[in-house]
């Protein structure tokens, strides 16, 4: 059983303004097989505090403890998937899957087996021999996904993976993200700033207040799965979220604009797509 602990975690870097304090206190377990969404508006901290979970950056206090053990480094304990998929465009889709677990020494005839299966879970078999540059976006994430899933990471870290795609595509992964997760039982945090995003893959929603990033509220989302975009209990919550996020997101988009602009009535709660804090 896996056990996940951020433990009193701050962050803070230095720019030209002095001090920027990020992150302030952040406390959470995480459950084995949890799926966790870090939702909040735009610099809240929720990439800093992924990539801390992920070793890529440290915390300026506290720590984080898998498995009982202080993360000090990236690991192969922890994947983790970028908006921007990050695949080799020169290599094929299988090349690209089993490109972590070339540099990890596992022997060809493994890896292709293993490469195989996921490119089989992500629906992208018959394309394992396509260039990557000849992919749509939307394929793009599903082979980083395969790839992320060879490594067989109990924790899956995801960092926007669908913000770049439009909205049909987004709706469609977000459905194989669910079944995905049920099949591999994987323990997963994925960050976004979009709250039906949240609401349809989240077990918990870490809601997170800007200046400095901590946590505001936690939701428990008890939902069936899988769960559908638009459909009428999705909403009741997105809603429910929304109000609770009111305060949140006009306090960022108004640090972010001009005192000139103004901020119409509602106009930045309840526009189509339930994002935060982007294309304000
Ligand atoms: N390496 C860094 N050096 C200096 N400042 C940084 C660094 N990384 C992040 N920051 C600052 O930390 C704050 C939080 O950034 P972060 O990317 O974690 O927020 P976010 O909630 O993920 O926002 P977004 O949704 O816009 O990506 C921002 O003010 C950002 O400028």
């Amino acid at each position: 059983m896996l056990s996940l602990k951020i433990s009193n975690v701050s962050k803070s870097f230095i720019n030209k303004q002095g001090k920027n304090h990020v992150l302030y206190n952040i406390n959470l377990e995480i459950k084995s097989g949890e799926f966790i969404c870090l939702l909040g508006p735009s610099g809240c901290g929720k990439s800093t505090l992924l990539n801390i979970i992920a070793g890529l950056e440290k915390p300026s206090e506290g720590s984080i403890f898998l498995n009982g053990t202080e993360v000090k480094e990236a690991g192969p304990d922890r994947a983790v998937m970028f908006q921007e998929s990050a695949l080799f465009p020169w290599l094929k889709v299988i090349d690209n899957v089993e490109f972590g677990m070339k540099m990890a020494g596992i022997p060809k005839t493994v890896r292709r087996e293993k490469a195989l299966k996921y490119l089989k879970m992500v629906h992208l078999t018959r394309f394992q021999n396509s260039l990557v540059h000849e992919l749509s976006g939307g394929m793009k994430q599903r082979v980083a996904l395969a790839r992320a899933l060879t490594l067989d990471s109990e924790v899956l870290l995801m960092d926007e993976p669908f913000a770049a795609l439009d909205s049909q595509t987004k709706n469609i992964l977000l459905l194989e993200l669910q079944r995905i997760w049920l099949e591999t039982k994987k323990t997963i945090i994925f960050v976004t700033h979009n709250i039906e995003e949240a609401v349809l893959l989240a077990d918990r929603i870490i809601v997170m207040a800007a200046n400095p990033g901590r946590i505001k509220k936690i939701y428990n989302v008890q939902l069936a799965r899988p769960r559908q975009s638009g459909s009428l209990d999705v909403a009741y919550i997105v809603a429910d979220v929304m109000r609770e996020l009111k305060e949140e997101v006009e306090k960022v988009a108004k640090a972010e604009f001009d005192d000139d602009w103004d901020i119409k009535k509602d106009a930045v709660l309840y526009n189509a797509d339930s994002n935060l804090g982007i294309g304000l």
